[in-house]
């Protein structure tokens, strides 16, 4: 039985929920549900807060869990990325008023407020810099204006909150995070980790990809090869049609129209994109 644990709130659960139902798992119908029995999969998908997931994992409660890698490292818990999932995706900085810092060495006896104590202390003792760090549960933003801090240390991703609080990023990113699967460190990855992590690339794998089909004359096909080369090698098949071959290969769906343009130039016909539901690579 695979037991893996899922964000039950904040910014991760949406897209947790919409790559696990393409990797062919239950979700949950409500936000109150808080364990979901998948016996097709023989899967418990626990929901939990995402700075709570580490945790668990980490304790070798659960198989295996969907969190930020930022909080998997302010969390200080024994667990490892397996893989990263491509969502949730921001860089960690330092902010403050304009021009009130320039970088790290400036905040030395500063008051620094962050959700992340963890990630910060860690960065400032690496960086020698000795500061107050102001632990809160979130809004960080709002402490300088209050008084309580004198910088932030906080996830952006637009810099739309920073923006609007008139504050402005300083000093090079603290870290670079995203949603990713972690396990306990040095944890055997069990059969149903396997699956997991197969289906989830598979679905990655499907979102980045598209089919590409068309008809080329045979003397052209070293030319179509070479801007379709496929995974393995594309399949060449024969066409009921002398001297023509029907090729099929996936290409990356960014820059898929580029590549039906080139074919086309060297005189493919039928040229067609699909998109692919769900594939094992
Ligand atoms: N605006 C955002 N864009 C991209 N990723 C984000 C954003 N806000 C948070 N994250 C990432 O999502 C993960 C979970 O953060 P989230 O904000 O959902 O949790 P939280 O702050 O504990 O909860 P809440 O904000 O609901 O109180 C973290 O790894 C964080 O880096
Ligand atoms: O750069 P932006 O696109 O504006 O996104 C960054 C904001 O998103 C998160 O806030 P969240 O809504 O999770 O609130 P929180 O600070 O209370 O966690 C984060 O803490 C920042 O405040
Ligand atoms: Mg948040």
């Amino acid at each position: 039985m695979l037991r893996l644990a899922v964000p039950n709130k904040g910014i991760l659960t949406e897209a947790a929920q919409t790559i696990l139902k393409e990797a062919g798992y239950r979700v949950r119908k409500d936000s109150k549900e808080l364990v979901v029995i998948d016996p097709d999969n023989s899967c418990e998908l626990f929901f939990l807060r995402p700075r709570d997931i580490a945790v668990y994992v980490g304790e070798g409660t659960l198989d295996a869990g969907i969190t930020g890698l930022d909080m998997l490292f302010d969390s200080g818990a024994p667990a490892e990325e397996i893989m990263p999932l491509g969502f949730g995706v921001s860089t960690f900085h330092f902010a403050a008023r304009p021009g009130a810092f320039s970088s790290v060495k400036d905040l030395a006896g500063m008051r620094i407020a962050t959700s992340y104590a963890g990630l910060l202390g860690k960065y400032l003792a690496e960086m020698g810099v000795e500061a107050r760090v102001m632990k809160l549960d979130g809004a960080v933003e709002t402490a300088i204006r209050l008084g309580v801090a004198d910088a932030v240390a906080d996830v952006v991703e637009t810099g739309t909150t920073l923006r609007n609080v008139g504050l402005e990023v300083f000093g090079e990113p603290i870290a670079h995070s995203q949603a990713a699967l972690i396990k306990q460190v040095g944890a055997e990855e069990t059969v149903g980790v396997t699956q997991l992590v197969r289906r989830l690339q598979g679905v990655l794998v499907a979102r980045d990809y598209v089919m590409i089909d068309y008809d080329i004359r045979a003397e052209r096909i070293d030319e179509a090869i070479s801007i379709t080369p496929g995974m393995e090698g594309p399949t060449v098949s024969p066409l009921h049609r002398e001297g023509w071959v029907a090729v099929r290969a996936m290409v990356p769906r960014k820059g898929h129209q580029q590549i039906m343009d080139q074919l086309y130039d060297i005189g493919a016909k039928a040229v067609l994109a699909t998109a692919i539901f769900a594939c094992r690579i």
